[in-house]
């Protein structure tokens, strides 16, 4: 079948990919930061691992994240706890029962991506930060394992999945390669809290106040 696609086609569909793109990688980036201010040990172990792997003259980049799995599985932690999209929303094509509920057609059902990431069926310790629990596991965000849909599953999960995970650990790897980040408006804050907003989105209810301090001096210019 041709289809035709005119300019608003083209227009919207642009559009669509900022609106879906920005925020959601933007939280992922936020939140990420903030665990990792209130986890120390995390923060200390993920240093160590850029710095082994990238040394202290050049800053992070894409062709890097391979080599840094304690990055990646900060990434996926992050994703646990904090989904961007925290429910997704299906339409039933047809009759169905599922959990020995009946579902008529076309009825809109709901997955919480939130709790699934928190259910301690399938997680020790659910409300832990703890990248270590993915150390050695084969369970990944590609809609493949649903106890972590972060990026939902199906035909109609994220077409941006792998932007968005390399825009996430890219940007939050380089942000604390480059920077001892200090919570609170004077960096003298223990923690930063972690209390959720409302929205369709799952964003953080205050804003996350921290003071970033250069690290790297041989790559970032002293003005900083
Ligand atoms: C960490 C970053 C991101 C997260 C957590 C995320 C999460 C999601 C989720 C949960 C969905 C719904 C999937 C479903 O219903 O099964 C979705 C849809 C979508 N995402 Fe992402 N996303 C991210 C980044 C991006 C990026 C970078 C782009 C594009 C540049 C993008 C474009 C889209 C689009 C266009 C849809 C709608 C797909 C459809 O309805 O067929 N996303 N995203």
């Amino acid at each position: 079948m041709e289809m035709k696609l005119t300019r608003d086609n083209i227009k919207a569909f642009i559009l669509n990919l900022f609106v879906a793109g920005s925020d959601s990688s933007a939280l992922a980036i936020e939140w990420g930061l903030a665990e990792l201010i209130n986890h120390p040990r995390v923060m200390k172990k993920a240093i160590e691992e850029i710095d082994r792997v990238i040394g202290k003259t050049r800053i992070l980049e894409e062709s890097d994240i391979p080599q840094l799995p304690y990055l990646q599985a900060i990434v996926k932690e992050t994703l646990r706890l904090h989904p961007a999209a925290p429910i997704i929303p299906r339409t039933s094509t047809e009759d169905c029962t599922v959990g020995g509920y009946h579902i008529p057609s076309k009825t809109t059902v709901f997955v919480n991506v939130w709790a699934l990431g928190r259910d301690p069926e399938y997680w020790d310790d659910p409300l832990e930060f703890r990248p270590e629990r993915f150390d050695g596991s084969q369970v990944d965000v590609r809609g493949q394992h649903f106890q972590l849909l972060p990026f939902g599953s199906g035909r109609r999960m994220c077409p941006g999945m792998s932007l968005g995970m390399q825009l996430a650990q890219v940007t939050l790897g380089s942000m604390i390669q480059c920077f001892e980040w200090k919570a609170g408006e004077d960096g003298n804050l223990g923690r930063v809290d972690m209390e959720e907003g409302p929205g369709i989105t799952l964003p953080r209810a205050n804003p996350l106040v921290c003071v970033p301090v250069a690290r790297l001096h041989s790559v970032i210019p002293s003005s900083i």
